[in-house]
């Protein structure tokens, strides 16, 4: 029985929503900027990497090929080297959210059919009686924040008022979040957690899809970092997602990486963690050795997103992207026969963009395997097609509104 590998690139779009207009990221393209930038020098950083994005494998599956098909320009990066072996194409978001939610919900099956809960771009940005809720259940002096942000920005500018305080810093940003940095140790870590369990029962009511924590570190005189102990309190996604499908017919699930937190641990099975895109690949890859016939295993590289797209950081973005290819060797040689990988991403972080969001993006897909036969899957109408294939793959019940391009005859 095949296994599947289903790995979310978060924010590595390929551009050329239709309906980016709505967003206000009309021509936002991650990958088609990235490339565009590493073409011209523009991606160069001392001691990091420098010259055009070099993705030999994902080229080789079709990437540059799915990003011309999804913008209708010239993909300005090294073409693939050999015919191309994978089956490749591009996703439509059919979803309103531009964020990982809505982006992963969809990709497995069930896309976001409710308007999501948003806070405005105002100072407040958070409503009254929320923040006094949250001030008196939390047994707090008050918050910090209560605007849109950057989190790295934010504690730079409140994290030693914070520290005097003990006031944590709460901010927002387009998505449907609210955040809420402190210190883990002058504030504490577990204290973070409560607080965020609050807030996400107080923000139910709302429909904000998530309540994170974004513990920190350091101090005014050294700087502040984030830690790697960010938590995600999500509401649960729809019913039915390819991972209920595969827990309840009884399949192994690994979740690899934030995809339980994006979950709310529904049916995400055994959840393997740690700090950072080449520590997970570490991770992952005795996963993929041990996997049982018939099992899924699902994962989120959150760095493109979160280290380098908020940041607006090109030659990060670009390294990251060219230390992940570098790997997927690694992956290729751990498959049985039957197994399928598929490489997608949950929406768009053009870090040549303008403030520091998601863009509204169409999003690369591609998928390898022993005996899967290279050839283009075209336009997918929602990222759902991509739920739909593994449950074809898996051979579990259909559900949803997603199509499957995989058939029988392009397996073997
Ligand atoms: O700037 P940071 O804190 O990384 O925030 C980002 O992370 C949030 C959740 O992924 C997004 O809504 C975005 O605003
Ligand atoms: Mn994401
Ligand atoms: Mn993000």
């Amino acid at each position: 029985m095949a296994r599947v590998f289903l790995i979310v690139l978060d924010s590595v779009g390929c551009g050329g929503a239709e309906d980016a207009e709505a967003y206000g990221d009309v021509g936002a393209d991650t990958l088609g900027h990235i490339a565009a930038a590493c073409a011209r020098g523009d991606g160069d950083r001392a001691g990091l990497r420098s010259g055009p994005l070099r993705l030999p494998f994902m080229t080789r599956l079709g990437l540059g090929l799915a990003a011309e098909a999804s913008t209708g320009r010239a993909w300005p990066a090294p073409a693939a080297e050999g015919a191309i072996r994978g089956q490749w194409g591009y996703g439509v978001e059919t979803s309103r959210g531009k964020d990982t939610p809505s982006g992963h919900w969809e990709i497995v099956g069930t896309p976001v059919d409710f308007d999501w809960g948003y806070f405005p771009d105002t100072q407040p940005s958070f409503p009254a009686d929320l923040t006094a809720a949250l001030v008196r259940e939390g047994g707090l002096p008050g918050i910090l924040g209560d605007k849109h942000a950057s989190g790295t920005a934010i504690i730079d500018e409140l994290g030693a008022e914070h520290m005097r305080t003990g006031k944590p810093i709460c901010y927002t940003s387009v998505d449907s979040v609210l955040q809420i940095a402190a210190h883990e140790e002058t504030f504490g870590l577990e204290r973070l957690y409560a607080l965020c369990r609050i807030g996400r029962r107080l923000c139910d009511p709302l429909r904000i899809g998530r309540v994170i924590a974004r513990p920190f570190l350091g101090g005014p005189e050294t700087g502040f970092t984030r830690t790697a102990n960010r938590k995600d309190f999500a509401i649960p996604p729809p019913d039915g997602t390819i991972l209920d499908r595969a827990v309840a017919a009884g399949r192994e699930v690994v979740s690899v990486g934030k995809i339980g937190d994006i979950f709310a641990h529904r049916a995400t099975g055994r959840e393997v963690k740690a700090g950072g895109n080449m520590k997970l690949f570490d991770a992952m890859l005795p996963e993929v050795e041990r996997l049982a016939h018939g099992g899924l295993l699902f994962a989120n590289f959150v760095d493109f997103d979160t280290e380098f797209g908020h940041r607006r950081d090109v030659p990060g973005y670009a390294a990251a992207l060219e230390a992940f290819d570098a790997r997927l060797p690694e992956l290729e040689q751990r498959l049985r026969p039957g197994d399928v990988v598929i490489l997608t991403a949950d929406h768009g972080n053009d870090p040549t963009w303008r403030g520091s969001d998601h863009t509204r993006e169409h999003t690369p897909i591609l998928a390898f395997g022993p005996g899967l036969q290279p050839c283009p899957i075209g336009r997918r109408e929602t990222l759902a097609d991509v739920g739909a294939t593994v449950a074809t793959a898996l051979g579990l019940p259909a559900h949803g509104p997603g199509r499957s391009w995989i058939h029988q005859e392009m397996k073997r």
